[in-house]
Formats: structure tokens, sequence, C-alpha cells
């Protein structure tokens, strides 16, 4: 199976290494000439978060012009967000009639936006419950869980045998997925996770241990969360407040320092995801008739300072 990664940073080079090592062809597709370049190369270095080095994968193609790959039988979509469309209008090489478009991004949107393009039969949608950082050209930090690194659906239900093929390989690479229809319950509960994490601390320009221990970030950090849970209470799911806490608990115990990809964006000053995150939070409260003054906060903030780059101390 013929496999495009469209969008092969962080997250791209964990979620299309396991697919290679799984047995799949598997092309990345990314804008960052040089990153592209050393990995067909030298082959994708990914470094465990232990700081074991992984022997190169040797990936069957990593180009930044997308006709360079051609049609995929599955492209998947890591871009982040807000770069989504324009990646998709740049890349219609990678598509036929048939291909399966998937998107593993954080936040809220990217699936409707894969909607505009593909009909429901060929779109499916997911949340990552595991990370990535990219440290230099053609090295990644990856890293993993023991269970369900990725949960996903069809837009219209059901498995198709693509779909099938496509979890064989992650189980063979030793990255579990999966494969559920509940699969928005668990969206939504990352979705608050991202929203209490991503935005304030990048805002802060503090890793989670340094906030979450801080007697005001943790007051501040519950807010935002609380408040995005509301809302996905009065849209009917059934997030719970323990799997949020769970995670702040997890960043203290183990000092976790590591920053989020929102944090990466502003230290690096580019646009970040907050229309998809914190601001997508405000958008359904409206929506749904409850109040979320702390999620709207921090999106004008992060707003502001996207376009203020150039002045700030
Ligand atoms: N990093 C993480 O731990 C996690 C990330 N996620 C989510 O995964 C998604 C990807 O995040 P992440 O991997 O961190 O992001 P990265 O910025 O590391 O990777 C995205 C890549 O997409 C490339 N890109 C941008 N525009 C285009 C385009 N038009 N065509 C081709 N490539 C393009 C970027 O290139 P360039 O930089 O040159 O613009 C970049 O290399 C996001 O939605 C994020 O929220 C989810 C869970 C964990
Ligand atoms: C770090 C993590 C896994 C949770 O905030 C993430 O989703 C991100 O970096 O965007």
């Amino acid at each position: 199976m013929k496999i495009g990664i469209l969008g092969a940073g962080a997250m791209g080079c964990n979620v299309g290494g396991h697919l290679k090592l799984g047995g799949a062809e598997v092309w990345l597709i990314d804008k960052n000439q040089e990153h592209m370049k050393k990995i067909a190369d030298k082959g994708l270095l990914w470094i465990g978060t232990d700081g074991y080095v992984y022997p190169p994968i040797q990936m069957d193609g990593a180009v930044t012009d997308p006709k360079e790959c051609g049609t995929c039988e599955v492209v998947i979509v890591l871009t982040k967000c807000q770069y989504l469309r324009i990646a998709l209008d740049e890349s219609a090489a990678l598509f036929d009639k048939d291909t399966i478009v998937l998107t593993f991004q954080n936040g809220l949107g990217a699936e409707d936006i894969l909607l505009e393009k593909f009909s429901p039969e060929r779109v499916g949608y997911g949340v990552a419950y595991c990370g990535g950082q990219l440290i230099e050209a053609g090295k990644t930090v990856m890293s993993r869980s023991k269970d369900k690194n990725l949960i996903f659906r069809c837009v219209k239900g059901g498995e198709n045998p693509t779909v099938k093929k496509l979890e064989q390989y992650f189980e063979k690479s030793g990255f579990p997925v999966c494969y559920t229809e509940e699969t928005d319950q668990y969206l939504w509960t990352k979705l608050c996770v991202n929203c209490m994490a991503n935005l304030p601390l990048a805002l802060m320009h503090l890793p989670g241990y340094y906030a979450y221990v801080d007697e005001d970030g943790d007051v501040l950090t519950d807010m935002v969360a609380k408040e995005a849970m509301e809302v996905a209470h009065a849209l009917g799911y059934a997030v719970c407040w323990e799997d949020i806490a769970q995670v702040k608990q997890k960043a203290i115990d183990t000092k976790y320092v590591t920053l989020n990809s929102c944090s990466y964006d502003v230290k690096n000053k580019c646009s970040t995801e907050v229309e998809f995150l914190n601001g997508a939070i405000v958008k359904m409260g409206k929506k749904v008739g409850v109040p979320t003054p702390v999620n709207e906060t921090l999106v004008r903030m992060m707003r502001c300072v996207e376009r203020t780059y150039a002045y700030q101390f």
C-alpha cells in the first residue's frame, strides 16, 4: 500500500516511520527542503524519549514536490491545521478519485476542511495520543505509548479494507492504534487537554511542569480546561475531569519539560493552531450558550502575539 504523509514534521515522521517499519510503502511530503533532503540521503533518524538512537529508517521517498510522489492509496495529513487548506491545494498530485484521506491533527476543524474537498466515504479523522519533536533536519524525537497511539474512525462509520490494512501496519511496528466509532469522545478529551496545555504554556513561555507546580499557573490551566469541558458536556461528550487532571499530575510527577507543539510555534515566531484549539472552544461555546471568558482571553492574547512578533522584547 502506498501512503503519503503530507506534512512530515514531528508527528508526520512518527506516524510515517511506524508505517514504514510495519511494511507499507511510505512517502514523506514536506515543505522543509533540508529536512526532506537529509531523510532522502541518510534515512529518517529517530531518537527515543530515553535518548536511544534508532537505526535510520529508509523511506520510499522524502520530497518537497508532491508530483515526485504521485498518487497514493492513503494520504495522512499532519501539517499544522492552519496550513491544511493550502497544503491540500498544493498537493493535488497525491490524490486520485479513490484516495483515502486521514487527519490526526490536534483540535477541531481539520476534518471539516477535508470534507470541503473530499467525499465523506474517503475521509477519516482521529486523535494522536503520542508525540514528537523535530530537533534538526532529518532527526525527530519519537514518543509512543503501549496502546492507542492513534484513535480514529471514518466519517461514514464502519471499517473499510484499506483502513484495516493500515491498522495492521501500525500493529506490526509496535504502534497499536484503535479504530472506534467513539472517536469523538477521545477527541474532545484531548482537545480539553490541549486547551489546558498548548496556548497557556506557550503564552507563559513555560514547560508544563513549571506552569503546573506554580499556584497561579495551576489555577489558570484548570480554569481553561474546565471551560472547555463545560462546552464538551453541553455538546453531549462525556469528558471526565479525572482524565484531564491525570495528564497534569503525570506532567508534575515526571517533571515534564518537553515543549508542546504550540510552544514550538511561538518559540519560532510562527502562527499557531489557536483557532482550532481554544478558538474552537470559544466558537462552540457561543453556539451552545456556554460562556468561555478565560479561553477567549487566551485566544485574543495569542492572536495579538502572533501579529506582533517583530515588536516583542
Ligand atoms: N508534536 C506533537 O507532539 C503533537 C502534534 N500533534 C498535532 O500534529 C499536527 C502536526 O504537528 P507537528 O508535527 O508538531 O508540526 P510540525 O510543525 O513539526 O510539522 C508540520 C510540517 O508540515 C510542514 N508543512 C507546512 N505546510 C506545508 C505544505 N503546504 N505542504 C507540505 N508540508 C507543509 C511544515 O513545514 P515547515 O515547518 O517548513 O512549514 C512542517 O515540517 C498538528 O495538528 C499538531 O497539533 C498532535 C499530537 C502531538
Ligand atoms: C504535547 C501534546 C501531546 C499534549 O499537549 C500535544 O498534543 C502537542 O504538543 O500539541
